[in-house]
Protein backbone atom coordinates (compact mmCIF):
# COMPACT_ATOMS: atom_id res chain seq x y z
CA UNK A 1 0.00 0.00 0.00
CA UNK A 2 1.34 3.66 -0.76
CA UNK A 3 1.56 6.43 0.74
CA UNK A 4 0.83 7.43 4.56
CA UNK A 5 -2.65 8.20 5.99
CA UNK A 6 -3.48 10.17 9.21
CA UNK A 7 -1.55 8.71 11.81
CA UNK A 8 -3.03 7.06 15.07
CA UNK A 9 -2.75 9.99 16.95
CA UNK A 10 -0.09 9.48 19.60
CA UNK A 11 1.29 12.76 19.76
CA UNK A 12 -2.11 14.74 20.90
CA UNK A 13 -2.48 16.15 24.07
CA UNK A 14 -1.78 13.78 26.58
CA UNK A 15 -5.04 12.75 28.59
CA UNK A 16 -5.01 12.73 32.18
CA UNK A 17 -3.38 10.23 34.42
CA UNK A 18 -5.71 9.49 36.73
CA UNK A 19 -8.68 8.17 34.59
CA UNK A 20 -5.48 6.09 32.30
CA UNK A 21 -4.69 4.46 35.22
CA UNK A 22 -8.57 3.35 36.10
CA UNK A 23 -8.66 1.84 32.59
CA UNK A 24 -5.64 -0.31 33.03
CA UNK A 25 -6.89 -1.57 36.66
CA UNK A 26 -9.96 -2.10 34.86
CA UNK A 27 -8.97 -3.66 31.59
CA UNK A 28 -5.83 -5.31 32.51
CA UNK A 29 -5.03 -5.58 36.21
CA UNK A 30 -7.91 -6.46 38.08
CA UNK A 31 -8.03 -9.92 37.05
CA UNK A 32 -4.51 -10.44 38.92
CA UNK A 33 -5.33 -8.33 42.15
CA UNK A 34 -5.07 -11.81 44.55
CA UNK A 35 -1.94 -12.17 43.23
CA UNK A 36 -1.26 -8.65 43.27
CA UNK A 37 -2.93 -8.43 47.02
CA UNK A 38 -0.39 -11.85 47.89
CA UNK A 39 2.84 -10.31 46.87
CA UNK A 40 2.37 -6.99 49.26
CA UNK A 41 1.61 -9.33 51.89
CA UNK A 42 4.81 -11.19 50.98
CA UNK A 43 6.02 -7.35 50.51
CA UNK A 44 4.70 -6.35 54.09
CA UNK A 45 6.73 -9.95 55.45
CA UNK A 46 9.73 -8.79 54.00
CA UNK A 47 9.88 -5.18 55.65
CA UNK A 48 9.00 -6.83 58.79
CA UNK A 49 12.14 -9.87 58.86
CA UNK A 50 13.93 -7.05 57.73
CA UNK A 51 13.05 -4.59 60.71
CA UNK A 52 13.46 -7.47 62.82
CA UNK A 53 17.48 -7.97 62.42
CA UNK A 54 18.04 -4.50 64.17
CA UNK A 55 15.94 -6.09 67.19
CA UNK A 56 17.45 -9.36 67.11
CA UNK A 57 20.98 -7.36 67.24
CA UNK A 58 19.89 -5.46 70.07
CA UNK A 59 18.46 -8.61 72.22
CA UNK A 60 22.05 -10.12 70.89
CA UNK A 61 24.21 -7.27 72.44
CA UNK A 62 22.09 -7.15 75.82
CA UNK A 63 21.83 -10.90 76.26
CA UNK A 64 25.98 -11.13 75.61
CA UNK A 65 26.58 -8.31 77.93
CA UNK A 66 24.66 -10.12 80.59
CA UNK A 67 26.23 -13.41 80.13
CA UNK A 68 22.59 -14.93 79.20
CA UNK A 69 23.34 -18.49 77.45
CA UNK A 70 20.21 -17.23 75.65
CA UNK A 71 22.33 -15.50 73.61
CA UNK A 72 23.34 -19.10 72.36
CA UNK A 73 21.03 -21.18 72.65
CA UNK A 74 18.18 -19.41 71.45
CA UNK A 75 18.90 -16.11 69.10
CA UNK A 76 21.29 -17.69 66.60
CA UNK A 77 17.93 -19.84 65.76
CA UNK A 78 15.77 -16.23 65.60
CA UNK A 79 18.37 -14.96 63.19
CA UNK A 80 17.55 -17.77 61.23
CA UNK A 81 13.86 -17.94 61.46
CA UNK A 82 13.86 -14.14 60.42
CA UNK A 83 16.30 -14.77 57.37
CA UNK A 84 14.30 -17.79 56.55
CA UNK A 85 11.28 -15.92 56.57
CA UNK A 86 12.72 -12.96 54.52
CA UNK A 87 14.60 -15.01 51.80
CA UNK A 88 10.94 -16.76 50.99
CA UNK A 89 9.33 -13.83 50.94
CA UNK A 90 10.74 -12.10 48.62
CA UNK A 91 10.87 -14.57 46.73
CA UNK A 92 7.32 -15.14 47.39
CA UNK A 93 7.54 -11.56 46.26
CA UNK A 94 9.47 -11.38 43.21
CA UNK A 95 7.64 -14.63 41.88
CA UNK A 96 3.84 -13.26 42.61
CA UNK A 97 4.42 -10.02 41.17
CA UNK A 98 6.20 -11.08 38.09
CA UNK A 99 3.26 -13.76 37.63
CA UNK A 100 1.17 -10.81 37.52
CA UNK A 101 3.24 -8.31 35.64
CA UNK A 102 4.51 -10.23 33.18
CA UNK A 103 1.09 -11.93 32.63
CA UNK A 104 -0.69 -8.12 32.18
CA UNK A 105 2.26 -7.19 29.75
CA UNK A 106 0.98 -10.30 27.34
CA UNK A 107 -2.42 -9.60 27.33
CA UNK A 108 -1.81 -5.59 26.27
CA UNK A 109 0.71 -7.36 24.11
CA UNK A 110 -2.36 -9.63 22.59
CA UNK A 111 -4.73 -7.07 22.48
CA UNK A 112 -2.51 -4.51 20.97
CA UNK A 113 -1.87 -7.09 18.46
CA UNK A 114 -5.83 -8.26 18.10
CA UNK A 115 -6.45 -4.55 17.46
CA UNK A 116 -4.05 -3.35 15.34
CA UNK A 117 -4.91 -6.67 12.58
CA UNK A 118 -8.38 -5.55 12.58
CA UNK A 119 -7.84 -1.79 12.44
CA UNK A 120 -8.67 -0.30 9.28
CA UNK A 121 -5.99 -0.07 6.44
CA UNK A 122 -5.53 3.36 7.19
CA UNK A 123 -4.52 3.36 10.63
CA UNK A 124 -2.06 0.32 9.76
CA UNK A 125 -0.18 2.38 7.32
CA UNK A 126 -0.30 4.87 9.11
CA UNK A 127 3.25 3.95 10.50
CA UNK A 128 5.63 1.12 9.15
CA UNK A 129 5.92 -2.71 10.42
CA UNK A 130 8.96 -1.65 12.51
CA UNK A 131 7.43 1.20 13.88
CA UNK A 132 4.37 -1.31 15.06
CA UNK A 133 6.83 -3.99 16.38
CA UNK A 134 8.75 -0.86 18.63
CA UNK A 135 5.25 -0.52 20.02
CA UNK A 136 5.04 -4.60 21.29
CA UNK A 137 8.37 -4.39 22.52
CA UNK A 138 10.14 -1.12 24.26
CA UNK A 139 6.76 0.41 25.31
CA UNK A 140 5.14 -2.12 27.04
CA UNK A 141 8.49 -2.40 28.61
CA UNK A 142 7.91 0.41 30.26
CA UNK A 143 4.80 -0.43 31.43
CA UNK A 144 5.83 -3.71 33.44
CA UNK A 145 8.27 -1.55 34.73
CA UNK A 146 6.31 1.43 36.30
CA UNK A 147 3.74 -1.64 37.54
CA UNK A 148 6.46 -3.97 38.88
CA UNK A 149 8.24 -0.88 40.92
CA UNK A 150 4.97 0.34 41.82
CA UNK A 151 4.09 -2.65 43.36
CA UNK A 152 7.70 -3.02 45.31
CA UNK A 153 8.56 0.55 45.96
CA UNK A 154 5.63 2.15 46.63
CA UNK A 155 4.18 -0.46 49.17
CA UNK A 156 7.70 -0.98 50.88
CA UNK A 157 8.48 2.16 50.90
CA UNK A 158 5.17 3.55 51.69
CA UNK A 159 4.87 1.52 54.48
CA UNK A 160 8.00 2.75 55.88
CA UNK A 161 7.36 6.15 56.12
CA UNK A 162 4.11 6.13 57.06
CA UNK A 163 5.53 3.59 60.13
CA UNK A 164 8.60 6.22 60.59
CA UNK A 165 5.78 9.49 60.25
CA UNK A 166 4.01 7.67 63.24
CA UNK A 167 7.01 6.82 65.26
CA UNK A 168 7.75 10.67 65.35
CA UNK A 169 4.37 11.75 65.57
CA UNK A 170 4.49 9.69 68.96
CA UNK A 171 7.70 11.02 69.98
CA UNK A 172 6.86 14.59 69.22
CA UNK A 173 3.92 16.06 67.14
CA UNK A 174 4.42 19.13 66.92
CA UNK A 175 7.70 18.59 65.55
CA UNK A 176 6.06 16.11 63.12
CA UNK A 177 3.88 18.95 61.95
CA UNK A 178 6.94 21.31 61.34
CA UNK A 179 9.01 18.43 59.18
CA UNK A 180 5.68 17.47 57.09
CA UNK A 181 5.02 21.22 56.52
CA UNK A 182 8.02 20.55 53.70
CA UNK A 183 6.26 17.99 52.02
CA UNK A 184 4.26 19.96 49.41
CA UNK A 185 7.65 21.42 48.90
CA UNK A 186 8.81 18.60 47.67
CA UNK A 187 5.95 17.55 45.98
CA UNK A 188 5.43 20.43 43.41
CA UNK A 189 8.87 20.43 42.09
CA UNK A 190 8.64 16.35 41.78
CA UNK A 191 5.53 16.27 39.97
CA UNK A 192 6.72 19.55 37.33
CA UNK A 193 9.20 16.74 36.47
CA UNK A 194 7.41 13.87 36.01
CA UNK A 195 5.21 15.89 33.84
CA UNK A 196 8.05 16.92 31.49
CA UNK A 197 9.55 13.52 31.84
CA UNK A 198 6.26 12.43 30.51
CA UNK A 199 6.35 14.20 27.31
CA UNK A 200 10.49 13.39 26.49
CA UNK A 201 9.40 9.91 27.00
CA UNK A 202 6.91 10.20 24.23
CA UNK A 203 8.85 11.88 22.34
CA UNK A 204 11.70 9.25 23.31
CA UNK A 205 8.99 6.59 22.50
CA UNK A 206 8.29 8.33 18.78
CA UNK A 207 12.27 8.20 17.71
CA UNK A 208 12.45 4.66 18.78
CA UNK A 209 10.19 4.07 16.38
CA UNK A 210 11.89 5.79 13.79
CA UNK A 211 14.81 4.65 14.48
CA UNK A 212 13.77 0.76 14.01
CA UNK A 213 11.73 1.71 10.56
CA UNK A 214 15.14 3.49 9.35
CA UNK A 215 17.14 0.48 10.63
CA UNK A 216 15.02 -2.69 9.61
CA UNK A 217 14.18 -0.75 6.13
CA UNK A 218 18.03 -0.52 5.52
CA UNK A 219 18.79 -4.26 6.07
CA UNK A 220 15.33 -5.34 4.54
CA UNK A 221 16.90 -3.43 1.17
CA UNK A 222 20.34 -4.49 1.65
CA UNK A 223 20.52 -5.41 -1.90
CA UNK A 224 19.62 -1.60 -2.91
CA UNK A 225 21.18 -0.29 -0.86
CA UNK A 226 24.77 -2.04 -2.07
CA UNK A 227 24.08 -1.38 -5.52
CA UNK A 228 23.17 2.35 -5.08
CA UNK A 229 25.98 2.74 -2.85
CA UNK A 230 23.62 4.13 -0.06
CA UNK A 231 25.87 3.40 2.64
CA UNK A 232 26.63 6.99 3.17
CA UNK A 233 23.54 8.35 2.45
CA UNK A 234 21.58 5.70 5.40
CA UNK A 235 24.55 6.34 7.65
CA UNK A 236 23.82 10.20 8.04
CA UNK A 237 20.26 9.54 8.52
CA UNK A 238 21.15 6.86 11.28
CA UNK A 239 23.79 9.07 12.74
CA UNK A 240 20.94 12.12 12.72
CA UNK A 241 18.32 9.61 14.68
CA UNK A 242 20.95 8.18 17.04
CA UNK A 243 21.94 11.73 17.72
CA UNK A 244 18.59 12.80 18.42
CA UNK A 245 17.39 9.92 20.63
CA UNK A 246 20.65 10.62 22.71
CA UNK A 247 19.59 13.93 23.17
CA UNK A 248 16.15 12.79 24.64
CA UNK A 249 17.52 9.94 26.54
CA UNK A 250 20.01 12.89 28.06
CA UNK A 251 17.31 15.40 28.89
CA UNK A 252 15.15 12.31 30.75
CA UNK A 253 18.28 11.10 32.84
CA UNK A 254 19.11 14.32 33.55
CA UNK A 255 15.30 15.36 34.51
CA UNK A 256 15.27 11.92 36.56
CA UNK A 257 18.98 13.16 38.04
CA UNK A 258 17.25 16.33 39.63
CA UNK A 259 14.86 14.38 41.79
CA UNK A 260 17.65 12.97 44.12
CA UNK A 261 19.29 16.44 45.05
CA UNK A 262 15.98 18.04 45.09
CA UNK A 263 14.54 15.41 47.88
CA UNK A 264 18.17 16.08 49.64
CA UNK A 265 17.44 19.40 49.75
CA UNK A 266 14.07 19.32 50.66
CA UNK A 267 15.17 16.79 53.80
CA UNK A 268 17.95 19.34 55.16
CA UNK A 269 15.50 21.89 55.46
CA UNK A 270 12.99 19.92 57.19
CA UNK A 271 15.85 18.70 60.00
CA UNK A 272 17.00 22.66 59.45
CA UNK A 273 13.54 23.56 60.79
CA UNK A 274 13.25 21.04 63.62
CA UNK A 275 17.17 21.59 64.55
CA UNK A 276 15.96 25.27 64.72
CA UNK A 277 12.78 24.85 66.76
CA UNK A 278 14.14 21.85 68.99
CA UNK A 279 17.65 24.67 69.51
CA UNK A 280 14.86 27.01 70.76
CA UNK A 281 12.90 24.64 73.01
CA UNK A 282 16.21 23.37 74.49
CA UNK A 283 17.71 27.05 75.17
CA UNK A 284 14.43 28.32 77.16
CA UNK A 285 14.53 25.16 78.65
CA UNK A 286 11.06 23.48 77.36
CA UNK A 287 12.81 20.18 76.19
CA UNK A 288 16.08 17.94 76.75
CA UNK A 289 18.61 16.68 74.12
CA UNK A 290 17.95 13.51 74.69
CA UNK A 291 13.90 13.24 73.71
CA UNK A 292 15.19 14.97 70.94
CA UNK A 293 18.18 12.67 69.60
CA UNK A 294 15.28 9.76 68.80
CA UNK A 295 13.33 11.87 66.50
CA UNK A 296 16.09 12.99 64.67
CA UNK A 297 17.45 9.78 63.61
CA UNK A 298 13.48 8.81 62.50
CA UNK A 299 13.64 11.96 60.37
CA UNK A 300 16.93 11.05 59.03
CA UNK A 301 15.93 7.16 58.47
CA UNK A 302 13.06 8.45 56.53
CA UNK A 303 15.21 10.35 54.03
CA UNK A 304 15.87 7.20 52.01
CA UNK A 305 12.65 5.89 51.61
CA UNK A 306 11.45 9.27 50.63
CA UNK A 307 13.89 9.42 47.74
CA UNK A 308 13.18 6.36 46.44
CA UNK A 309 9.17 7.41 46.21
CA UNK A 310 10.41 10.48 44.43
CA UNK A 311 12.29 8.45 42.26
CA UNK A 312 9.07 6.18 41.79
CA UNK A 313 7.21 8.94 40.52
CA UNK A 314 9.29 9.49 37.58
CA UNK A 315 9.88 6.17 36.63
CA UNK A 316 5.74 5.85 36.63
CA UNK A 317 5.30 9.32 34.51
CA UNK A 318 7.54 6.92 32.12
CA UNK A 319 4.70 4.14 32.17
CA UNK A 320 1.63 6.80 31.64
CA UNK A 321 3.46 8.16 28.48
CA UNK A 322 3.73 4.34 26.84
CA UNK A 323 0.08 3.61 28.68
CA UNK A 324 -0.96 6.72 26.40
CA UNK A 325 0.61 5.80 23.21
CA UNK A 326 -0.82 2.17 23.78
CA UNK A 327 -4.76 3.37 24.52
CA UNK A 328 -4.37 5.54 21.30
CA UNK A 329 -4.22 2.56 19.52
CA UNK A 330 -6.61 0.79 21.10
CA UNK A 331 -9.48 3.72 20.84
CA UNK A 332 -8.56 4.26 16.74
CA UNK A 333 -12.37 3.66 15.69
CA UNK A 334 -12.50 1.10 13.19
CA UNK A 335 -14.46 2.29 10.53
CA UNK A 336 -14.72 -0.77 7.83
CA UNK A 337 -16.46 -3.27 9.67
CA UNK A 338 -19.75 -5.18 9.51
CA UNK A 339 -22.81 -2.66 9.03
CA UNK A 340 -25.92 -3.29 11.78
CA UNK A 341 -28.07 -5.92 10.19
CA UNK A 342 -25.33 -7.07 8.16
CA UNK A 343 -26.47 -10.52 6.12
CA UNK A 344 -23.78 -13.58 4.98
CA UNK A 345 -23.21 -13.40 1.17
CA UNK A 346 -24.53 -15.91 -0.83
CA UNK A 347 -22.99 -14.32 -4.34
CA UNK A 348 -21.41 -17.06 -6.52
CA UNK A 349 -19.39 -16.14 -9.89
CA UNK A 350 -21.53 -13.16 -10.55
CA UNK A 351 -21.28 -9.75 -12.16
CA UNK A 352 -19.41 -6.93 -10.22
CA UNK A 353 -21.10 -3.81 -10.53
CA UNK A 354 -18.99 -1.08 -9.64
CA UNK A 355 -21.31 1.96 -9.72
CA UNK A 356 -20.96 5.45 -9.38
CA UNK A 357 -17.62 5.16 -7.13
CA UNK A 358 -15.64 7.89 -5.40
CA UNK A 359 -12.85 7.64 -3.38
CA UNK A 360 -9.95 9.36 -1.87
CA UNK A 361 -7.26 8.44 0.77
CA UNK A 362 -8.04 10.10 3.57
CA UNK A 363 -7.23 14.03 2.94
CA UNK A 364 -5.87 13.66 -0.34
CA UNK A 365 -6.56 14.43 -3.54
CA UNK A 366 -10.13 11.71 -4.93
CA UNK A 367 -8.29 8.73 -6.29
CA UNK A 368 -11.41 7.56 -8.03
CA UNK A 369 -13.81 9.77 -9.26
CA UNK A 370 -17.62 8.75 -10.65
CA UNK A 371 -16.32 5.16 -11.56
CA UNK A 372 -18.74 2.87 -13.20
CA UNK A 373 -18.47 -0.59 -15.13
CA UNK A 374 -19.35 -3.83 -14.72
CA UNK A 375 -17.62 -7.17 -14.78
CA UNK A 376 -19.49 -9.84 -16.17
CA UNK A 377 -20.33 -13.00 -14.34
CA UNK A 378 -17.65 -15.74 -14.98
CA UNK A 379 -15.63 -13.39 -17.78
CA UNK A 380 -12.27 -11.77 -17.23
CA UNK A 381 -12.41 -7.79 -17.03
CA UNK A 382 -8.97 -6.26 -17.75
CA UNK A 383 -8.25 -3.01 -16.03
CA UNK A 384 -5.42 -0.67 -17.22
CA UNK A 385 -4.12 2.94 -16.97
CA UNK A 386 -1.11 4.65 -16.07
CA UNK A 387 0.49 4.25 -13.67
CA UNK A 388 -1.57 6.22 -10.30
CA UNK A 389 -4.63 5.76 -12.32
CA UNK A 390 -6.54 3.94 -10.03
CA UNK A 391 -6.49 0.38 -10.57
CA UNK A 392 -5.21 -1.06 -7.37
CA UNK A 393 -8.23 1.32 -5.60
CA UNK A 394 -10.57 -0.25 -7.57
CA UNK A 395 -9.39 -3.69 -6.19
CA UNK A 396 -9.23 -2.11 -2.97
CA UNK A 397 -12.69 -1.03 -2.78
CA UNK A 398 -14.43 -4.98 -3.86
CA UNK A 399 -12.98 -6.85 -0.94
CA UNK A 400 -13.75 -3.54 1.33
CA UNK A 401 -10.00 -2.99 2.65
CA UNK A 402 -11.69 0.74 2.03
CA UNK A 403 -14.99 1.91 1.68
CA UNK A 404 -16.19 4.25 -1.42
CA UNK A 405 -16.77 7.78 -0.09
CA UNK A 406 -19.79 7.50 -2.51
CA UNK A 407 -20.58 5.40 -4.94
CA UNK A 408 -21.66 1.36 -4.17
CA UNK A 409 -20.29 -2.17 -5.22
CA UNK A 410 -22.78 -4.64 -6.09
CA UNK A 411 -22.23 -8.51 -6.42
CA UNK A 412 -24.46 -10.76 -7.33
CA UNK A 413 -27.45 -7.91 -6.92
CA UNK A 414 -25.82 -7.81 -3.32
CA UNK A 415 -24.70 -4.38 -2.49
CA UNK A 416 -21.44 -5.06 -0.33
CA UNK A 417 -22.17 -2.96 2.45
CA UNK A 418 -24.58 -5.17 3.27
CA UNK A 419 -23.22 -8.34 3.95
CA UNK A 420 -20.79 -9.58 6.81
CA UNK A 421 -16.94 -8.98 5.48
CA UNK A 422 -15.70 -12.40 6.74
CA UNK A 423 -18.57 -14.02 4.27
CA UNK A 424 -17.60 -11.24 1.08
CA UNK A 425 -13.74 -11.41 1.63
CA UNK A 426 -14.29 -15.74 1.92
CA UNK A 427 -15.64 -15.13 -1.77
CA UNK A 428 -12.79 -13.26 -2.94
CA UNK A 429 -9.51 -14.54 -3.83
CA UNK A 430 -6.44 -11.83 -4.31
CA UNK A 431 -3.18 -12.69 -6.30
CA UNK A 432 -1.01 -9.63 -6.44
CA UNK A 433 2.65 -9.13 -7.89
CA UNK A 434 4.19 -8.40 -4.41
CA UNK A 435 3.36 -12.11 -3.51
CA UNK A 436 3.30 -12.62 0.33
CA UNK A 437 5.01 -15.69 1.54
CA UNK A 438 5.38 -16.05 5.60
CA UNK A 439 8.22 -17.58 6.96
CA UNK A 440 6.75 -20.72 7.60
CA UNK A 441 6.32 -24.55 5.57
CA UNK A 442 6.01 -24.09 1.72
CA UNK A 443 2.75 -25.98 2.88
CA UNK A 444 1.52 -24.36 5.12
CA UNK A 445 1.65 -21.27 2.70
CA UNK A 446 -0.26 -22.86 0.74
CA UNK A 447 -3.09 -24.09 3.37
CA UNK A 448 -3.67 -19.93 4.08
CA UNK A 449 -5.50 -19.97 1.44
CA UNK A 450 -8.29 -22.29 3.08
CA UNK A 451 -7.25 -22.90 7.13
CA UNK A 452 -7.95 -26.65 7.65
CA UNK A 453 -7.43 -27.92 4.39
CA UNK A 454 -5.86 -31.52 4.18
CA UNK A 455 -2.57 -32.54 2.41
CA UNK A 456 -4.55 -34.18 -0.62
CA UNK A 457 -6.07 -30.71 -1.09
CA UNK A 458 -2.94 -28.33 -0.85
CA UNK A 459 -0.97 -31.11 -3.38
CA UNK A 460 -4.01 -30.75 -5.90
CA UNK A 461 -3.85 -26.98 -5.65
CA UNK A 462 -0.06 -27.13 -5.72
CA UNK A 463 -0.67 -29.26 -9.06
CA UNK A 464 -2.94 -26.92 -10.72
CA UNK A 465 -0.71 -24.05 -9.61
CA UNK A 466 2.11 -25.66 -11.53
CA UNK A 467 3.82 -25.57 -8.38
CA UNK A 468 4.19 -29.37 -7.16
CA UNK A 469 6.74 -30.23 -9.13
CA UNK A 470 9.12 -27.42 -7.79
CA UNK A 471 8.49 -28.38 -4.14
CA UNK A 472 8.68 -31.89 -4.97
CA UNK A 473 12.45 -31.12 -5.92
CA UNK A 474 13.42 -30.21 -1.93
CA UNK A 475 13.28 -33.77 -0.32
CA UNK A 476 11.71 -32.13 2.61
CA UNK A 477 8.54 -31.56 0.18
CA UNK A 478 5.75 -29.58 1.42
CA UNK A 479 7.40 -29.49 4.81
CA UNK A 480 10.79 -27.50 3.30
CA UNK A 481 10.42 -24.04 4.96
CA UNK A 482 9.82 -21.05 2.58
CA UNK A 483 12.43 -18.44 4.01
CA UNK A 484 12.07 -14.88 4.91
CA UNK A 485 9.94 -13.32 2.67
CA UNK A 486 9.97 -16.62 0.84
CA UNK A 487 13.98 -15.85 0.07
CA UNK A 488 14.42 -19.71 -0.83
CA UNK A 489 11.99 -19.61 -3.64
CA UNK A 490 12.69 -17.58 -7.29
CA UNK A 491 10.23 -14.76 -8.41
CA UNK A 492 8.34 -16.96 -10.61
CA UNK A 493 7.94 -19.66 -8.06
CA UNK A 494 6.70 -17.72 -5.29
CA UNK A 495 4.37 -16.99 -7.50
CA UNK A 496 2.92 -20.14 -8.41
CA UNK A 497 2.60 -20.96 -4.76
CA UNK A 498 0.23 -17.50 -4.87
CA UNK A 499 -1.61 -19.46 -7.15
CA UNK A 500 -1.54 -22.28 -5.10
CA UNK A 501 -3.11 -20.72 -2.66
CA UNK A 502 -5.96 -19.15 -4.37
CA UNK A 503 -6.58 -22.51 -6.29
CA UNK A 504 -7.40 -23.86 -2.60
CA UNK A 505 -9.44 -21.07 -1.56
CA UNK A 506 -11.56 -21.60 -4.86
CA UNK A 507 -13.61 -18.05 -4.21
CA UNK A 508 -15.74 -17.35 -6.96
CA UNK A 509 -14.32 -13.89 -7.48
CA UNK A 510 -10.69 -13.42 -8.37
CA UNK A 511 -8.52 -10.29 -7.92
CA UNK A 512 -5.52 -10.57 -9.93
CA UNK A 513 -2.72 -7.71 -10.20
CA UNK A 514 -0.11 -9.09 -12.72
CA UNK A 515 3.15 -8.79 -12.43
CA UNK A 516 5.37 -6.41 -14.33
CA UNK A 517 8.34 -7.84 -13.90
CA UNK A 518 9.32 -10.44 -16.45
CA UNK A 519 9.46 -14.13 -15.81
CA UNK A 520 11.80 -16.21 -18.00
CA UNK A 521 9.70 -17.63 -20.80
CA UNK A 522 9.41 -21.13 -19.14
CA UNK A 523 8.08 -19.96 -16.00
CA UNK A 524 6.10 -17.75 -18.21
CA UNK A 525 4.19 -20.53 -19.85
CA UNK A 526 3.73 -22.15 -16.43
CA UNK A 527 2.07 -18.86 -14.84
CA UNK A 528 -0.07 -18.27 -17.64
CA UNK A 529 -1.54 -21.96 -18.05
CA UNK A 530 -2.16 -21.69 -14.18
CA UNK A 531 -4.02 -18.45 -14.51
CA UNK A 532 -5.80 -19.39 -17.14
CA UNK A 533 -7.13 -23.01 -15.08
CA UNK A 534 -7.94 -20.31 -12.59
CA UNK A 535 -9.76 -18.26 -13.97
CA UNK A 536 -12.01 -20.31 -16.13
CA UNK A 537 -15.53 -20.62 -14.27
CA UNK A 538 -14.73 -17.36 -11.89
CA UNK A 539 -15.72 -13.61 -12.37
CA UNK A 540 -12.29 -11.95 -12.72
CA UNK A 541 -10.77 -8.85 -12.61
CA UNK A 542 -7.12 -8.29 -13.53
CA UNK A 543 -4.69 -5.09 -13.71
CA UNK A 544 -3.17 -6.32 -16.25
CA UNK A 545 0.21 -4.62 -18.25
CA UNK A 546 0.58 -7.45 -20.87
CA UNK A 547 -0.23 -7.40 -23.93
CA UNK A 548 -1.74 -10.84 -23.85
CA UNK A 549 -3.82 -10.61 -20.83
CA UNK A 550 -5.83 -7.57 -22.05
CA UNK A 551 -6.31 -9.58 -25.66
CA UNK A 552 -7.16 -12.76 -23.42
CA UNK A 553 -10.04 -10.41 -21.42
CA UNK A 554 -13.53 -10.05 -22.43
CA UNK A 555 -13.74 -6.73 -21.34
CA UNK A 556 -11.05 -3.76 -20.91
CA UNK A 557 -11.67 -0.63 -18.74
CA UNK A 558 -9.56 2.22 -19.02
CA UNK A 559 -9.02 3.91 -16.32
CA UNK A 560 -7.34 7.92 -16.58
CA UNK A 561 -6.68 10.20 -13.31
CA UNK A 562 -9.31 8.60 -11.10
CA UNK A 563 -11.94 8.41 -14.33
CA UNK A 564 -13.07 5.69 -16.55
CA UNK A 565 -11.64 6.64 -20.09
CA UNK A 566 -13.24 4.04 -22.47
CA UNK A 567 -14.70 0.51 -22.43
CA UNK A 568 -14.87 -2.13 -24.94
CA UNK A 569 -12.98 -5.18 -26.37
CA UNK A 570 -9.59 -5.14 -27.48
CA UNK A 571 -10.11 -4.90 -31.23
CA UNK A 572 -13.12 -2.10 -30.48
CA UNK A 573 -10.87 0.17 -28.52
CA UNK A 574 -7.78 -0.33 -30.73
CA UNK A 575 -11.01 0.57 -33.63
CA UNK A 576 -11.53 3.60 -31.76
CA UNK A 577 -8.35 4.89 -31.86
CA UNK A 578 -8.57 6.47 -28.26
CA UNK A 579 -6.20 6.14 -25.33
CA UNK A 580 -6.18 2.15 -25.14
CA UNK A 581 -5.10 2.50 -28.46
CA UNK A 582 -1.91 4.62 -28.03
CA UNK A 583 -0.86 2.42 -25.10
CA UNK A 584 -1.49 -0.74 -27.82
CA UNK A 585 0.73 1.41 -30.10
CA UNK A 586 3.31 1.94 -27.41
CA UNK A 587 3.26 -1.55 -26.23
CA UNK A 588 3.47 -2.76 -29.88
CA UNK A 589 6.81 -0.89 -30.13
CA UNK A 590 8.36 -1.99 -26.66
CA UNK A 591 7.46 -5.64 -27.40
N1 LIG B 1 -2.49 4.60 0.75
C1 LIG B 1 -2.57 5.68 -0.03
N2 LIG B 1 -2.63 6.89 0.54
C2 LIG B 1 -2.75 8.03 -0.21
N3 LIG B 1 -2.83 8.02 -1.55
C3 LIG B 1 -2.78 6.85 -2.19
C4 LIG B 1 -2.64 5.61 -1.46
N4 LIG B 1 -2.62 4.61 -2.36
C5 LIG B 1 -2.73 5.18 -3.59
N5 LIG B 1 -2.82 6.53 -3.49
C6 LIG B 1 -3.01 7.49 -4.61
O1 LIG B 1 -4.21 7.18 -5.29
C7 LIG B 1 -4.06 7.30 -6.67
C8 LIG B 1 -4.41 5.97 -7.37
O2 LIG B 1 -3.47 5.00 -6.96
P1 LIG B 1 -3.55 3.48 -7.40
O3 LIG B 1 -2.57 2.74 -6.56
O4 LIG B 1 -4.95 3.03 -7.38
O5 LIG B 1 -3.01 3.56 -8.91
P2 LIG B 1 -2.65 2.38 -9.90
O6 LIG B 1 -3.39 2.70 -11.15
O7 LIG B 1 -2.90 1.08 -9.27
O8 LIG B 1 -1.09 2.65 -10.10
P3 LIG B 1 0.09 1.56 -10.38
O9 LIG B 1 -0.15 1.01 -11.73
O10 LIG B 1 1.30 2.43 -10.33
O11 LIG B 1 0.04 0.58 -9.27
C9 LIG B 1 -2.61 7.74 -6.90
O12 LIG B 1 -2.62 9.12 -7.10
C10 LIG B 1 -1.90 7.35 -5.64
O13 LIG B 1 -0.84 8.23 -5.38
Amino acid sequence: MKGTAPAVSASAVPPRNWPLAVRLWNDHIREHRSKILLSLVAVAFVAASTSLYPVLINWAFQALSERSSWAISTLPWLVLVAAGVRGMATYAQVALTQQAVTQIEADMQKRLYRTLVEADLTSITAHTPAAWTQRFTTDLVFVRSALTRLVNILVREGLTVVALFATMFYLDWMLTLIAVTIVPFALIPVSRIGKRLRRVSRRTQERTGDMASLTSETFSAARVVKTYRLEDYLSEQADNSFEMLKRLRYKSMIQKGRVDPLMECVGGVAVALVLGFVGWRIMSGQSTVGEFSGFLGALLIAAQPMRALGNLATIVQEGFAALHRYYAVIDEPVTVTDHPGAKPASFGADTVSIESVSFSYGDSAPALFDVSFEAQAGETTAIVGRSGAGKSTVFNLIPRLYDPSSGRVVIGGEDIAGVTLASLRERIAIVSQDVVIFNDTVGANIALGRPGATATEIEDAARLAGAHDFIMRDPLGYDAPAGDRGSNYSGGERQRIALARAFLKDAPILLLDEATSALDAESEQIVREALARLTRGRTTLVIAHRLATVRAAEKIVVLDGGRVAEIGTHDALVAAGGLYARFHRLQLQAD
